[in-house]
């Protein structure tokens, strides 16, 4: 496997051309390239919930948290005119493309069964499709690391190729590449299904691609076995937290205890936390842990989540500590580093006090609502 972030396929010339550009960053800025959209929640055929949705926001809302404070992020996503939560905060701070088509919507419908760790716990159906995101609607300047989190189709492997040349390093979830979205059947939406990535144009771009994280859900469609020989490959396993493969060695990565109440944006939230993870200068399996920890804090809210502040404050604190081994030069250089640290099970234990705060805010939420 090439070092993670470095093109393998670009002509040299250019390539040296990019990297002197590179050298005047803003040391971590990151481009995130992906939609926000409106979320309808069903159960049993009834609208339990509407909320903003699309892993801009989700991605936004944990980046805006927990990178580290010198970093910082764009966002390119695209929203038609009835995009109902332009003042939400992670709308608000990294503000949508306006197009002429609607706003990507989703239904997802939810079961009463429940959910083992791996069987899908929703069918999703796409109601509207906004705009694809081109190549020319990135920002013509270079970045150190860009997510590719596109929910509808609407990152084109173009704009991935131009993200590519953008970004040092880039993230890529696999449901940006391998969704497919069958005939819209009366007013219903078009069902969301999955193919093969070998058979995606997108796929001549696994080898410069840093990390690409697929659900146990969206495994089989990529192929672990053959990924893993190009890019660093992450599977999340819900409840059961996350495998990381690369080409010689492989992780699991241990979860976080969360009260599920709902699964949407626990992917999107994890690849930030992940994200955050590499831009505090952890090796990927720890920064694995970050995920798995945003990934939990998902879970136990409606739609975007809040996180508490004393929650986040126990976060940084022990993100800011000295004792953990940094990787360098991470995210910020050419190559990662892959294996776990020897702090890796304290940084379990610290941040799963922290998910005691999390969970504690929820019981008390519950309360304040039931008091209402
Ligand atoms: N019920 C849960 N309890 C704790 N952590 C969870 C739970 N569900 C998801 N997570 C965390 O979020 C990550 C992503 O969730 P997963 O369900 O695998 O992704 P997706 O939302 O893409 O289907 C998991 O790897 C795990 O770290
Ligand atoms: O739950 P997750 O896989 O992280 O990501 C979700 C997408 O799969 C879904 O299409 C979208 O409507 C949600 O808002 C969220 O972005």
């Amino acid at each position: 496997m090439p070092p993670a972030a470095v093109p393998a396929e670009e002509p040299a010339a250019a390539e040296e051309e990019e990297q002197q550009q590179t050298k005047g960053l803003p040391a971590l800025e990151g481009l995130v390239v992906g939609s926000y959209c409106h979320d309808v929640l069903l159960r049993g055929g009834r609208v339990v919930g509407e909320t903003l949705g699309g892993a801009a926001a989700f991605v936004s809302n944990v980046l805006d948290a927990a990178s580290p404070p010198e970093a910082s992020f764009s966002v390119v996503s695209k929203v038609g005119s009835d995009f109902a939560y332009a003042s939400a905060p992670a709308p608000e701070r990294h503000p949508p493309l306006l197009c002429p088509a609607p706003t990507t919507s989703f239904h997802a419908r939810f079961s009463d069964a429940v959910a083992s760790a791996h069987a899908p716990d929703r069918q999703l159906r796409r109601v509207n499709a906004c705009d694809p995101i081109y190549p020319d609607d990135l920002p013509d300047r270079r970045f150190a690391y860009g997510l590719a989190v596109g929910v509808a189709g609407e990152v084109l492997p173009e704009t991935l190729e131009r993200m590519i040349r953008l970004c040092r390093a880039v993230l890529v979830d696999a449901q940006a590449l391998i969704r497919v979205f069958d005939a819209e059947g009366g007013g219903s939406g078009a069902a969301v299904r999955h193919i093969a990535l070998e058979g995606t144009p997108y796929a001549r771009l696994l080898e410069r691609v840093a990390f690409l994280k697929a659900s146990s859900e969206e495994a089989p469609y990529i192929g672990v076995e053959m990924a893993r020989r190009r890019c660093c490959v992450i599977v999340t396993e819900g409840r059961d937290g996350c495998r990381l493969y690369w080409d010689d060695g492989e992780a699991r990565v241990a979860p976080f205890t969360a009260v599920q109440v709902d699964p949407t944006g626990a992917g999107d939230s994890y690849l930030a936390g992940f994200a955050a993870g590499l831009l505090w200068g952890l090796s990927a399996t720890d920064a694995a842990l970050i995920g798995n920890f945003f990934g939990a804090a998902a879970v136990s809210q409606i739609g975007v989540p809040t996180f508490h502040p004393k929650m986040l404050q126990a976060v940084k604190q022990i993100l800011e500590e000295k004792p953990i081994q940094r990787s360098s030069p991470c995210i910020n250089g050419t190559t990662f580093t892959f294996q776990r640290s020897d702090k890796h099970d304290e940084l379990h234990t610290a941040l799963q006090e922290a998910a005691r705060l999390m969970c504690e805010q929820q019981q008390n939420d519950t309360a304040t609502d039931n008091c209402d």
